[in-house]
């Protein structure tokens, strides 16, 4: 197929039918290819202004060269933001249509090699999994968004509804997200409304942050689509403890080591309070009661008897507990200079993700009542509030369009159900431009490959990416073709 150059927007380019969502064995290939490709660029990033500044330049290179109909369309806008974000602005045919907007990341957390079946950042393809960081977490989804969207331009394919993609470059480090802040550039303006004529706010997004969860909840067990309405706050909590320095031939009773220790040690001992029931799991599980086998069922449709049990086994896992209650980790602990020296200084940061039901004041409060300790600075580095729930109900447009898509895609899953991502996403920075945010990853998950985030040995399977670009190719069509409910329309 000759790729179309930039200006044509012929009668070619109309199409009135929908395009079928099947791929020739050659784009199969070439799409896990690049993919594969896409791992192997290590864009890294470690801390606010830490990056891997030579690894997101040549990404933005990568995708010129395995995208390229994107890149020469003339309704598409390319901009580059924050020096290493790249925001598309698709352009479509009916200016009349609200836009929306699709989110992913390109970088990654970083991926020691211990542990790892294969180099992190090879790529390499082994019993039909691609394996390295960021197959999940999110280059999948920047590739298959770019994929499903060049797939679509050389069938000649030309959207009615405009829509954006947002790919960030620093997801994954606490920082005021550069592609919001880019958006904000791009349209000028705080809250992130455009200025007139710059087309309407967004009418929904979708970014990464939830998936088809597989095998989560003992006795559920058929798969279902949660498509995340709501995410966690989070906390990034620097404690320290100063002490004069001095010979540890005479030390004293306790170190500053020794004060901070007992004090992260308090906070992991007790946990935050379980605050099942008061947010959005009690309707995640109560959309979920039917499918779950005898007695679970029971109990499950009983939760106003039941839900003291149910938040009880819920602590049980890492994962499930995460949905109940704040969550607290103490990921960092930095002290000492010299083995005979007393430590003048001690810090260890805590980084709590905070449930709906609290706020970040709260849990700083709930923290401090813990420690209990005068010697204990607490130094806040970063706060979010957990973020409001969005539509899901029949006139929530945008959460029916991920629906539709999701059914269509996966005619196997017959649950799709709200809930929430108890990790962030970058759309916790565009609630000012829509209360239509939705986190979907339209893949399976199960247990062992969410340690792959973050973790070691993460992993995507071939045919689950190909589903990917699938998802987005028929997603971005229903887009175009959505219905409109017959009464009042919900403001997204
Ligand atoms: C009742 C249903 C059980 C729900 C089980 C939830 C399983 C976990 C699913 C999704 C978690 C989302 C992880 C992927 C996004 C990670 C994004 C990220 O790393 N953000 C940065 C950060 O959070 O620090
Ligand atoms: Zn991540
Ligand atoms: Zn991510």
């Amino acid at each position: 197929t000759v790729p179309r150059s930039k200006g044509l927007r012929d009668a070619e380019h109309q199409r009135a039918s929908r395009i079928p969502s099947q791929f020739s064995q050659e784009e199969r290939v070439a799409m896990k290819e690049s993919l594969k490709g896409a791992i192997q660029i290590p864009t890294v990033s470690f801390n606010p202004g830490e990056f891997n500044t030579t690894a997101l330049a040549e990404f933005g290179e990568y995708m010129h060269k395995v995208f390229p109909t994107v890149f020469r369309t003339s309704f598409i806008q390319h901009e580059v933001v924050g020096e290493y974000s790249h925001l598309f602005t698709v352009q479509g045919s009916d200016p009349s249509l609200q836009p929306y907007m699709l989110l992913a990341h390109i970088d990654v957390v970083p991926a020691p090699d211990q542990g790892w079946e294969v180099p992190p950042f090879s790529g390499l393809e082994r019993d039909g999994f691609i394996y390295g960081r960021g197959t999940l977490d999110n280059k999948n989804s920047v590739m298959a968004i770019l994929q499903a969207l060049e797939l679509l331009l050389i069938r000649n394919y030309i959207p009615r509804r405009s829509f954006f993609i947002a790919l960030g470059h620093d997801e994954e480090i606490v920082a005021p997200g550069s592609i919001s802040a880019g958006v904000r550039g791009t349209w000028g303006s705080e809250d992130l409304s455009p200025p007139p004529g710059k087309g309407c706010p967004a009418r929904l997004h979708v970014d990464e942050g939830s998936f088809i969860l597989d095998g989560f909840i003992p006795s559920l067990k058929k798969p279902f689509a949660m498509v995340s309405v709501s995410e966690k706050g989070s906390l990034d909590l620097m404690m320290e403890v100063n002490m004069t320095p001095g010979h540890s031939s005479a030390p004293p009773k306790e170190t500053s080591i020794g004060i901070l220790a007992a004090a992260v040690s308090r906070l992991e001992q007790t946990p935050m309070p379980n605050m099942f029931g008061s947010g959005p799991l009690k309707m995640t599980l109560q959309q979920l009661a039917n499918e779950f086998s005898f007695p679970a069922n029971v109990i499950f449709n009983n939760l106003w008897l039941f839900w003291p049990l149910v938040s009880r086994l819920m602590e049980r896992d890492d994962i499930t507990n995460a949905l109940v209650r704040t969550t607290t980790a103490v990921t960092m602990f930095n002290a000492g200079i010299k083995v005979n020296v007393i430590p003048p200084v001690a810090q260890a940061t805590v980084n709590f993700r905070i449930h709906p039901a609290q706020t970040v004041q709260e849990v700083l409060k709930l923290a401090k009542d813990i420690v209990v300790d005068d010697r204990v600075q607490f130094h806040v580095l970063e706060a979010f509030e957990p973020l409001p729930v969005s539509p899901f109900d029949d006139q929530a447009l945008g959460y029916q369009l991920i629906r539709q898509t999701i059914q269509s895609v996966f005619p196997e899953i017959n649950i799709v159900a709200p809930g929430i991502c108890i990790a962030q996403t970058d759309s916790r920075h565009y609630t000012n431009l829509t209360t239509g945010i939705y986190r979907f990853n339209p893949l399976y998950l199960q247990p062992q490959d969410f340690s792959g985030i973050h973790g070691i040995n993460e992993r995507i399977s071939v045919q689950a990416f190909e589903t990917q670009v699938k998802f987005l190719f028929e997603f971005i069509q229903n887009a175009d073709t959505e219905q409109r409910p017959v009464s009042h329309l919900h403001e997204l």
